[in-house]
C-alpha cells in the first residue's frame, strides 16, 4: 500500500523541518510548499491525503487555501496552524471548511492524533454506509438538506452546535455525525447537563482524584475521558452553570483536562457536540451563558425544524415507528387510515417526534381492526391552538392577568396530557423542571 502524503504549508524552515520528522516518523510522506501559490501548485500536481497550513503566508492568508481545497473536485482534510491561544483564526478555518486546528508551539501528541484523525477521514467514506445503525428519515427538502450537511460535518472536527424543539431529533443528529465520522470506532459519550447535580458537575465532566472530597473513595474518569477518541454529546447545554462554563471553555480551548484535585492536566481528544431546546443568544444577551463559550460551541450551527414545519415527513416516520413497535412479522402491522394520517398532519406536536412515537405506541394498544383511525390516536387538544385566548381588551383586566390566564390554560392542558408527570409537562412546555415547579407556584398552581 502507498504511504499517505501529506502538504505542509509554512514558510518557517523550522517548523516545516519539525512536521516533516513528526510526520515521516508516522510512515507519511511529505511536500513542503512555503506559500499559498506553491502550495496550489503542488495541490494540482500530487494526489495529497491531507494538508496541513500556517494561517500567516507571505503571499496571503491560510484560509485562501482552505477555501482554495473546498473547490477541489475531491477535497482532503486540512487543518490549520495557528498561534497559541488565536482561536478566532482557528474558529474561522473551520467554519471555512478546515476540520481541526492545532496550536504553536505543537504538542506532539495532540499533532499526531490530528494526522491520524485526518488519514482515517480519508478513507471513512467507504465504510461509512456500513457503520451508520441510525437513520434520520423524513424526506421534504429540508431534512434532505439536513442529511447532507451531517455527511460534511462528520468529516470536520469542529465544535456542531444543534438547535431546535425537544424531541425534534437533536440527539438523532449528533449520534449519526459521529457515526458518519473518522471517530466512530470509538465512544458516542451523551449527556444531558439539567440531569446533573451543580456539585458534582466538575467530577462528572473531568474526573477526580481519590481524597479529593468527601465520596471520592478512589480516583474516578470523567466523561471527557470515557468519550476520548471519540464524540461528547453535551445534550441541554443552557444548563451548565456558570462555574463550568469557564472550566468546559478552558477544556475546549486547551484540548486538556484537569481531574478535580489533580496537579496535571490530561490531553483529550473528543469531538464536542452539543444540543439545547433553549435559545442561547438570549441567554447570552442576559449573562446567564459566556459569550466566549457560546462562540467556541457554536462553530457550525444546525438547526433541526419542529415536526409540524414538515409534515411531509409525517408518513415515513409513521411507518418507521410502526415497524420498529411491531416487530419483522409485517402481517401485525396495522395500516394508518388516511383520514388518522391527515389529522396527525394538521397537528401541532409540541414534542415532535418523540410525541409521535408516544401517540402511535398508543394508537397500537387501542386500534381495533386493521386500521389505525383518527380516534385511535387520541390526539390530545392542542395546547397551542387551545391555548389561544381572545383578543387583549383593557376593560377585561390588566396585561399582566390576561397573559397570566393564558399561561395557566396552557400548562393545565400539557399537565392533563401528561397525567401530572410534571417532568415530562415542563419537556414539552419546553420548560426545565425547576421553572416550571416555580411557575406552578407563582400561578398558585402546585398543589
Ligand atoms: N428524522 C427522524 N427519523 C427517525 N427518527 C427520529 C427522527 N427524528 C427524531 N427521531 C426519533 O425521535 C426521538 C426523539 O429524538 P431525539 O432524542 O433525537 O430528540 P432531541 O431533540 O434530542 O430531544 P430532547 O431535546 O428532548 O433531548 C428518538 O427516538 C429519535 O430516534
Amino acid at each position: 500500500m502507498n504511504k499517505p502524503l501529506a502538504l505542509i504549508v509554512d514558510d518557517e524552515p523550522d517548523i516545516r523541518e519539525l512536521l516533516e520528522i513528526t510526520l515521516n516518523r508516522m510512515s507519511i510522506r511529505t511536500a513542503c510548499a512555503e506559500n499559498i501559490a506553491q502550495a496550489k501548485a503542488l495541490l494540482k500536481q500530487e494526489s495529497c491525503d491531507l494538508c496541513l497550513t500556517d494561517m500567516k503566508l507571505p503571499d496571503g492568508n491560510g484560509l485562501e487555501l482552505v477555501d482554495f481545497i473546498q473547490t477541489l473536485s475531491a477535497p482532503i482534510p486540512v487543518a490549520v496552524i495557528t498561534a497559541h491561544g488565536n482561536m478566532e483564526s482557528a474558529i474561522l478555518a473551520m467554519k471555512k471548511g478546515a476540520f481541526d486546528f492545532v496550536s504553536k508551539p505543537f504538542d506532539l501528541p495532540g499533532l499526531r492524533l490530528l494526522i491520524n484523525n485526518a488519514l482515517k477521514l480519508s478513507d471513512a467514506g467507504t465504510t461509512k454506509e456500513r457503520r451508520t445503525r441510525h437513520t434520520l428519515l423524513g424526506e421534504s427538502l429540508i431534512m434532505q438538506e439536513i442529511r447532507a450537511k451531517i455527511g460534511k460535518l462528520a468529516r470536520s472536527q469542529a465544535p456542531v452546535y444543534i438547535s431546535g424543539e425537544s424531541g425534534s431529533g437533536k440527539e438523532l443528529v449528533a449520534k449519526l455525525i459521529h457515526q458518519q465520522s473518522s471517530r466512530s470506532d470509538h465512544a458516542f459519550v451523551a449527556i444531558n447537563c439539567g440531569a446533573i447535580p451543580h456539585d458534582l458537575m466538575e467530577s462528572e465532566f473531568f474526573g477526580h482524584k481519590k481524597g479529593s472530597f468527601t465520596g471520592a473513595v478512589s480516583d474516578k474518569k470523567g466523561l471527557f475521558q470515557a468519550a476520548e477518541g471519540g464524540t461528547l454529546f453535551l445534550d441541554e447545554v443552557a444548563d451548565l452553570p456558570l462555574s463550568l462554563q469557564v472550566k468546559l471553555l478552558r477544556a475546549i480551548q486547551e484540548k486538556k483536562i484537569r481531574p478535580v484535585g489533580d496537579q496535571q492536566e490530561i490531553p483529550v481528544d473528543i469531538r464536542l457536540l452539543s444540543a439545547t431546546h433553549r435559545n442561547l443568544n438570549d441567554m447570552v444577551r442576559d449573562g446567564s451563558f459566556r459569550q466566549d463559550l457560546y462562540y467556541r460551541i457554536n462553530v457550525i450551527d444546525l438547526h433541526v425544524p419542529p415536526l409540524r414545519e414538515r409534515p411531509g415527513d409525517i408518513p415515513a416516520l409513521v411507518e418507521h415507528i410502526l415497524a420498529k413497535l411491531t416487530g419483522a412479522n409485517k402481517q401485525d402491522r396495522p395500516v394508518l387510515s388516511a383520514s388518522a394520517l391527515a389529522a396527525l398532519q394538521k397537528y401541532h406536536f409540541p414534542g415532535n417526534v418523540r410525541e409521535l412515537e408516544n401517540i402511535m405506541e398508543r394508537a397500537l394498544a387501542l386500534y381495533d381492526g386493521n386500521n389505525i383511525e383518527s380516534d385511535d390516536l387520541n390526539l390530545p387538544i392542542d395546547a397551542h391552538k387551545a391555548a389561544k385566548s381572545p383578543e387583549y381588551s383593557p376593560v377585561l383586566g390588566s396585561l399582566e392577568d390576561h397573559l397570566e390566564g393564558i399561561e395557566r390554560k396552557a400548562i393545565t392542558l400539557v399537565l392533563e396530557e401528561n397525567e401530572g408527570d410534571k417532568t415530562a409537562a415542563a419537556k414539552q412546555l419546553g420548560l426545565s423542571f425547576r421553572s416550571l415547579r416555580y411557575r406552578l407556584k407563582q400561578l398558585d398552581m402546585d398543589h
